[in-house]
């Protein structure tokens, strides 16, 4: 029988109507790219859309999928009939469809896992909207009115830390009451006496999913630069073409980025239509979210903690049309907006835009994606384009759009480099903090400036060894060295986030000789304190800025001139836009540079001209102090001399011979396994296939490996790895798409497939 026999099925319907079977194409979060089909009963046919999820009988299990289309053509004579519809209206409409399947496609996923991931689970879940009590302080109180509440006789302990709580925050700011009684472990009651005492109120209501402008029309745009005015002109032009195109807009820190976005979107919604607009991370960039904030109605953010009622509210908003604007990290590039018209990407050379588990996307191709489907302009900013997308405005397949100045009349820092060796042979040993930092930082702060201290490596000391046998302390289930956190007096996996005491003598050979080396930011924030009594330092890194908010809470604080100094990760590189720092300090401008990623050089200039960037934003100037023992390096030479065009050459060079991206592409294989023989069995057997593949391409395809992983094992798995490059991405796929069935889980091992892969961990 041939396929349009199976079709010529008919079906009753309920109102004895007979009509040509209908059949669902169905598919399951499962790492299987394929299409199932079921037969759709009478009662569900009006029912049933593309993009919403069904029940069906799988094996002889009923599990839930996605209908991804209707048919009346089956794939197999026998189909078994779907058992439900789960879903009002489609989850995923017809651009996410088709999104997701190039994201299988593309990403050596499941379609159904694909679509799954980008559903939010809350959406899933199907939780209800719900009302929320949200408090806030009573009246405004003096000092002294404050500390008569908190300290009077009859307040129990938790209400005054309650009240603490709520005196501490901006006036007139609501919380809502769930996490104020988790920051306080106060209680409903609590605050009903409380609110009795007339000392906070009490509302409820349902959350507001989108920003409104309470009280007062939004904020006025600025009078653009004459820069900025030949930017806007060039992009309002390409917003009337039919196809818009990518823009890659490559501005100096300071140039003014953020007023261009921000004056496009609003050209855009005079268009009655909408955007899109993406940072790195969420509480990363507080300032720039306030700033969209001021600016338009019907702004959303997406963060990522977002509490599940409201954030599934908030998700119907954007669906349903009451948003104008969707802002967030890397997972937004999916939010249900309709009328698309605009996708913006700041700083679109952040890794944070890659996702490291399945599907390992990248927003940045997502967005070009989405943005051809929906026939919207991609402006993708940032002072340090991406290697690729430089090379892809270069042939000339994006348009570049050039900011060389920042505004008025203010200038890039002077960046001075330090070379360290030549530091430890003058003062007859290595600190920390070089003469010329120091002698920076003693002029700023005697100016009533500011400091940023930049170091990527946080802790007190990464490595701890025994000076007589040379034992090194690493987590028993990773292959990494343990670091040292002093306030918690913990040694700690920054990989499994396995924690031990740490030793005082050599587990080994049992020594008094173990020797804590290295440092990170909690160690420098103890040398400065030292060197600078007197002077507040506010430490950002992953460790101190754990609870929600507290980015916004610390940097809003370091604003106002309660800190000095500021020191961190990379979590304070970017961004930040303080007039008063004067001075930027990277103590260590080498962290990056030794690792075994073909990306280190682009990495380490990206955050040294970020970083550098901080200073110099107001009239008082800035300067920069780069302390490197590779202080002839190209990527920290060509950050201090501001010179993008300079780096960006020689990087080139470097990389064509190679073929490494973007003048090839990658995939990467991960094999992970308990054993470490069958992992590195099961890497040999798959590098085998390919490299025959390989054979047959004419070196069109390469097999580099397989070998150990960088990080041999982690969390008691051994990993290993094997790279495919190739001129062309299609090599890659058909080269994947041969060994598919054998990357399999056997014996226990497990094969992770990232195509454009960042983290070569
Ligand atoms: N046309 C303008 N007139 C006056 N001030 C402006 C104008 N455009 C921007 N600014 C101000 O200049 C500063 C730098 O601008 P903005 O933050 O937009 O730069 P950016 O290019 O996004 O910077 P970065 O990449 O370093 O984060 C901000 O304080 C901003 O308010
Ligand atoms: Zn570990």
């Amino acid at each position: 029988m041939s396929i349009a026999d199976k079709s010529s099925k008919l079906q009753d319907t309920p109102t004895g109507q007979t009509l040509q079977q209908l059949f669902a194409e169905v598919v399951f979060n499962i790492p299987l790219n394929k299409l199932f089909h079921y037969s759709v009963p009478p009662d569900l046919r009006e029912l049933l859309t593309p993009g919403m999820r069904v029940k069906a009988p799988f094996g002889n299990k009923v599990i839930t999928g996605f209908c991804v289309g209707l048919t009346t053509i089956p794939s197999v004579y026998k189909t078994k009939d779907l058992m439900g519809i789960l879903d009002a209206f489609p989850l995923a409409d017809e651009t996410m469809l088709r999104i997701t399947k190039w994201l299988s496609s593309y990403y050596c996923c499941g379609w159904g896992e694909a679509i799954h991931a980008v559903i939010p689970p809350v959406v899933r879940r199907g939780a209800k909207e719900k009302i929320d009590i949200f408090v806030t302080c009573g009246k405004p109180l003096t000092a002294f009115e404050k500390e008569t509440i908190l300290q009077s006789k009859k307040r129990a302990i938790k209400q005054a830390k309650v009240m603490e709580f709520l005196f501490n925050q901006a006036q007139n700011t609501e919380i809502r009451a769930k996490e104020l009684m988790k920051a306080t472990g106060g209680t409903m009651s609590m605050l009903r006496q409380l609110e009795r005492e007339n000392l906070l109120q009490l509302e409820e209501r349902q959350a507001d999913a989108v920003n409104a402008q309470k009280g007062g029309a939004p904020v006025q745009h600025l009078a653009l630069s004459e820069e900025q005015q030949a930017a806007f002109t060039l992009i309002k032009e390409k917003l009337a073409e039919p196809s818009q195109g990518i823009i890659l807009l490559h501005g100096i820190t300071g140039s003014g980025k953020t007023e261009l976005y921000l004056q496009t979107i609003a050209k855009l919604l005079e268009q009655g239509r909408k955007a899109l607009f993406l940072v790195p991370e969420i509480s990363l960039t507080s300032q720039s979210i306030q700033r969209i904030k001021e600016r338009f109605n019907n702004v959303a953010v997406l963060h990522s903690h977002l509490q599940g009622a409201f954030h599934h509210a908030q998700w119907k908003d954007i669906k349903e049309g009451r948003v104008d604007v969707v802002v967030g990290a890397r997972s937004s590039i999916f939010a249900p907006l309709k009328d698309v018209g605009l996708i913006i990407l700041d700083e679109e050379h952040e890794n944070t835009y890659k996702q490291e588990n399945s599907p390992r996307y990248n927003a940045r191709d997502i967005a070009i994606l989405r943005a051809t489907y929906e026939n919207a302009m991609v402006i993708l900013g940032t002072a340090t384009p991406s290697l690729e997308s430089y090379y892809e405005a270069e042939k000339g397949n994006y348009t570049k759009i050039v900011l060389s100045k920042r505004i008025g009349t203010l200038q890039l820092p002077q960046v001075e480099i330090v070379d360290m060796l030549e530091e430890v042979r003058k003062k007859r040993g290595y600190h920390v903090v070089s003469q010329r930092l120091e002698y920076y930082m003693k002029q700023a702060l005697s100016r009533r400036e500011q400091v940023i201290l930049f170091l990527n490596r946080r802790g007190f000391t990464p490595y701890i060894h025994c000076k007589r046998c040379g034992f090194v302390l690493k987590c028993h289930r990773c292959d990494i060295p343990l670091t040292f956190h002093k306030k918690l007096n913990i040694v700690l996996c920054h990989y499994c986030h396995a924690e031990a005491i740490p030793p005082e003598s050599c587990p080994d050979c049992m020594a008094n000789y173990i020797n804590y080396r290295g440092f990170g930011t909690e160690k420098i924030e103890e040398v400065i304190a030292k060197k600078f009594p007197g002077y507040n330092i506010l430490r950002m890194d992953s460790d101190s800025m754990r609870s929600h908010g507290s980015h916004e809470k610390a940097l809003k604080a370091f604003g106002e001139g309660e800190f000095q100094i500021l020191l961190g990760t990379q979590m304070i590189a970017k961004g930040l836009d303080f007039p008063n720092v004067t001075l930027v300090g990277v103590i260590s401008a080498d962290t990056m540079l030794n690792l075994p990623d073909f990306r280190a050089g682009e990495r380490t200039f990206q955050l040294i001209s970020q970083v550098a960037g901080r200073t110099g934003r107001g009239q008082k100037g800035g300067r920069v102090i780069v302390q490197s023992f590779n202080p002839r390096h190209y990527s920290i030479t060509y950050a201090a001399a501001h010179d993008y065009e300079g780096f960006a050459k020689k990087e080139l060079e470097y990389r064509r011979p190679l073929n490494y991206p973007p003048f090839g592409r990658m995939a990467r294989i991960i094999f992970r396994g308990a054993s470490e023989k069958n992992t590195e069995e099961k890497a040999s057997v798959i590098a085998g296939k390919l490299k025959e593949i390989a054979k047959e391409s004419n070196n069109q395809l390469q097999i580099l490996g397989p070998s150990p992983a960088p990080v041999m094992k982690i969390n008691n798995l051994f990993r290993w790895h094997l790279l495919l490059k190739a001129k062309d991405h299609q090599r890659i796929h058909d080269a994947l798409l041969c060994v598919a069935d054998t990357l399999k889980p056997t014996k226990g091992v497990q094969s992770l497939v990232d195509v454009d892969p960042y983290m070569m961990l």
